[in-house]
Parts: structure tokens; C-alpha cells; sequence
């Protein structure tokens, strides 16, 4: 009776075929979601049964897909099965219900709310983003000239820039006052909702009044460019590279351009190696099938909760020679014929895709650019180095760690 009740056992029919771990009466494989490195879980569990398996939830299943093959049929190819949002009693909190770009259902009021979105953004684009970016990345410098090479952790420094940036997309100028508050609050309840338990975070009322998700997709971009520079700082060889190749290209008689990218093979190697081996949304958001469908053979009913681990996807060993090792190589001379940047979806495709994108993408460029042409990022102390291992809450975090920022003319100076 308690089985048919609920679901311990039994596995809808449809689903019976897919393979995964064995259910525990009630809470069925609960359990494993609260795993501290669920990605990385996740991509284990891949390798025992295979890159789709399902958990079941108490009466409701998850099926959990780790490669960009699988992720890519699943999006592109039958995006329209695939494109729903599940409901989420959190998710519901801090949407309104469902009201909102990133966590609404696939509806014709979502379409809409998302083509209109997607039309605003193209405009911005085609007016003054690139220049807000790139007044944010000049304002950045001049704050690293300021620290006089002195040991500092960046973490906020860069949010704070990504927040200015999107503020001044949505709202215009705003005061520095306004955004550090508007920042502040996003961060705080990012890490609550990323940390507990739908319990604890039932618990703060002022979820009620969360702002506008795309604020909260901010946060994603900043821990990208974290990882990069906890990464390009391992790597002193990388820096002086990339350094080489602004310096050649964009020299400092002025600002690097987004246009310029064409020109910096190296740099943009770099940023996807960084949103290869950290894509900072690991699980991207969960997706529901909204129709009965089928993926690599197997069927899927209509309701189903769908994750797209791109942590799996691009730790995949059958297509990344060296998966854990940080190589920008990987997507110049290795690969000649664009593999690689199939393979990488941190963004996620299809109808479901970053609305972002391009604006992360810009914003990586430009500060890496900005921050790299002026600067050598060194540990506080010789052999200092970060711990690169990050953690999963909801979205990856690096481990606070600092840096110094040595102006290039005093790296020379001091070489002399
Ligand atoms: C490096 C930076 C970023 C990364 C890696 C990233 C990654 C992602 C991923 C993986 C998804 C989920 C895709 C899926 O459901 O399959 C997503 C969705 C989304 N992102 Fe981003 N994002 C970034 C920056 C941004 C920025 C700056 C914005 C806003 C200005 C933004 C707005 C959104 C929105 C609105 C969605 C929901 C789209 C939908 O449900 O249709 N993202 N992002």
C-alpha cells in the first residue's frame, strides 16, 4: 500500500527502462540531491549508469543528463518537448509564481515576455552596452591601481561591476549607493536560496520581494571571471601570453574593443577554457518535458524534470583529453575542426538559452582585457596559490582567496 502510495519502489512505466540507483522506500533517491558537490555527483553517477540516468523523488522522477550529446538533442533537437520550467515551491517564492523570464513555464505569455526581452537586449546591444561594459572595466583598474599591490580578494569588486553593469542596462545610472544595496541584497539571498533547505529559506519573508531573475544570472558572469583569475594566476606563462597578445594588438595608447576579439586568439581561448572547466550555472535550470517524448531510445513522460549537468557534459572523458587540466590549447591548435567549441555549452542552447549570453560573454572579455593589459594577478606571497576546488550552491563559488595587482611597469622595473 505505502509503496503504491508513495511511489518507494515502482518506477512509472515509461521510465522503468532507464537505469539509475535503487529507490528507498519514500524518499526514493532524495538523498543524493543532497549531496555538498552535486555536479560533480552527478557526473560519478554518470559513469556507473550511463550519461542519462533517473532519480526518483518520492512520486515524481528527474532525469539527469551528462553529455552535450545527449544535452544538445534534448534542446535543439526536440526543444519544443523539452522547453518547459518545473514548478518548485522555492522557484514559485522568488518568481511570483512562475512570473518571470528564467523560471516561468513554457507558455505564450513566457514566449512573449521572452521575445520582448530578447528585442530590448538586441538594441541595447546595437547602442551603448559595449560602452557601459567597457566604462565599468575602466572603473575597475583605476579601483585595482588604487590597492597599490597590496593582497586583496576581488570577489566583490567584480560583482559589483557586473551588478553596475546590468543596473545601468535596466534602470539607467544609478548611484553607487543604490547598487551596492541592490547588490547586497541579490548576493544575500543568492547564498540562502544556493545553501538550505526549502525549510530555512521558507523562513525569510523578504524572498517575497526578490527582484527581477535576471539580476540573479549577474552572479553567474562573476564567479566565471573568479575562477579565470584564480586560474590564469596558477599559470604565469598564461597571463604573460595573453598580456604579449594586448599589448600587440590593442597596445595602451587605448582601450581593448569587443571588436578586438578577432585578434586575441589566446585571450578568447581562455575564457572558454575558464567556462569550460567552471560553467558557473553547473546544472544550468531544471527544464520539464511539457509532451510524452523519448531521448537515446528511451521514453520520457510529459512533466518529467529534466537537468542538464554541463559540469558532465564538459568533464566528459570520451570528448576532453585531460578533462580536469586547464588548457586554453584546447580550443586553438588542437582543434582544428571546432570540436571543442561544440562540445562547450555553458550557456545552454535552444529555445531555453542565456538570455546573456552575449552580454557575459562581453563582460569576460572586457574586464579580463582591461584588468590583463595593465595588470600581473600574483599570489599574496611566492607559491600562495588558490585552493581551485570550488563549491556547488546552486551556482559554483570559488573559495575566498586574494591576490595582488602589480602594474606591468613595475613587473619590468622590478625585473631590471
Ligand atoms: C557568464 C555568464 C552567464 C552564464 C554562464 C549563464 C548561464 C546560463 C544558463 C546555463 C542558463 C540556463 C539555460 C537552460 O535553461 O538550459 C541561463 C539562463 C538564463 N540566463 Fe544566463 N548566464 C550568464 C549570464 C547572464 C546574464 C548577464 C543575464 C542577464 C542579463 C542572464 C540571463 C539569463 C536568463 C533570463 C535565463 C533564462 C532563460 C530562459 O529560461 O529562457 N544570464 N544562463
Amino acid at each position: 500500500l505505502l509503496t503504491k502510495r508513495h511511489g518507494g519502489f515502482s518506477f512509472p512505466k515509461n521510465l522503468g527502462r532507464l537505469p539509475g540507483p535503487r529507490a528507498l522506500p519514500f524518499v526514493g533517491n532524495l538523498l543524493h540531491l543532497f549531496h555538498p558537490d552535486l555536479p560533480i555527483h552527478f557526473h560519478d553517477l554518470a559513469r556507473q549508469y550511463g550519461s542519462i540516468f533517473r532519480l526518483r523523488l518520492g512520486s515524481k522522477d528527474m532525469v539527469v543528463l551528462n553529455s552535450t550529446d545527449l544535452i544538445r538533442e534534448a534542446l535543439l533537437r526536440k526543444w519544443s518537448d523539452f522547453a518547459g520550467r518545473p514548478h518548485g515551491f522555492v522557484a514559485d517564492l522568488v518568481s511570483l509564481g512562475g512570473k518571470d523570464l528564467s523560471l516561468g513555464n513554457y507558455t505564450p505569455t513566457w514566449r512573449l515576455q521572452r521575445k520582448m526581452a530578447h528585442v530590448a537586449f538586441q538594441r541595447c546591444l546595437r547602442g551603448n552596452m559595449e560602452q557601459i561594459v567597457q566604462s565599468q572595466a575602466r572603473q575597475l583598474c583605476k579601483a585595482f591601481h588604487g590597492y597599490g599591490g597590496k593582497p586583496v580578494d576581488l570577489a566583490k569588486d567584480f560583482s559589483l561591476q557586473a551588478c553596475g553593469v546590468i543596473c545601468s542596462v535596466l534602470f539607467g545610472p544609478l548611484d553607487n549607493f543604490t547598487i551596492e544595496k541592490l547588490h547586497d541584497c541579490i548576493y544575500k539571498i543568492m547564498e540562502n536560496w544556493g545553501a538550505i533547505s526549502v525549510q530555512v529559506v521558507d523562513a525569510l519573508p523578504f524572498l517575497k520581494v526578490f527582484p527581477n531573475a535576471n539580476l540573479r544570472h549577474l552572479l553567474s558572469c562573476i564567479k566565471s571571471r573568479d575562477a579565470l583569475v584564480q586560474h590564469v594566476m596558477k599559470k604565469h606563462q598564461i597571463q604573460e601570453r595573453i598580456h604579449e597578445e594586448l599589448m600587440a594588438v590593442v597596445g595602451t595608447s587605448r582601450d581593448p574593443t569587443y571588436s578586438d576579439r578577432e585578434h586575441l586568439p589566446f585571450l578568447n581561448a581562455t575564457i572558454l577554457e575558464t567556462l569550460r572547466l567552471r560553467p558557473s550555472a553547473v546544472l544550468a535550470l531544471p527544464h520539464m518535458t511539457i509532451r510524452d517524448t523519448s531521448l537515446s531510445g528511451f521514453s520520457i513522460p510529459k512533466g518529467t524534470t529534466v537537468i542538464t549537468n554541463l559540469y558532465g557534459a564538459h568533464h566528459d572523458e570520451s570528448k576532453w583529453h585531460h578533462p580536469l587540466e586547464f588548457r586554453p590549447e584546447r580550443f586553438l591548435e588542437e582543434d582544428p575542426s571546432g570540436e571543442a567549441q561544440r562540445q562547450l555549452i555553458p550557456f545552454g542552447c535552444g529555445a531555453r538559452v542565456c538570455l546573456g549570453e552575449t552580454l557575459g560573454r562581453m563582460e569576460a572579455f572586457h574586464v579580463l582585457a582591461h584588468t590583463l593589459r595593465d595588470f600581473q594577478i600574483l599570489p599574496p606571497s611566492p607559491g600562495d596559490l588558490p585552493d581551485l576546488r570550488g563549491f556547488y550552491r546552486f551556482i559554483v563559488h570559488c573559495k575566498p582567496f586574494r591576490v595582488r595587482l602589480v602594474p606591468w611597469a613595475a613587473v619590468s622595473e622590478l625585473a631590471k
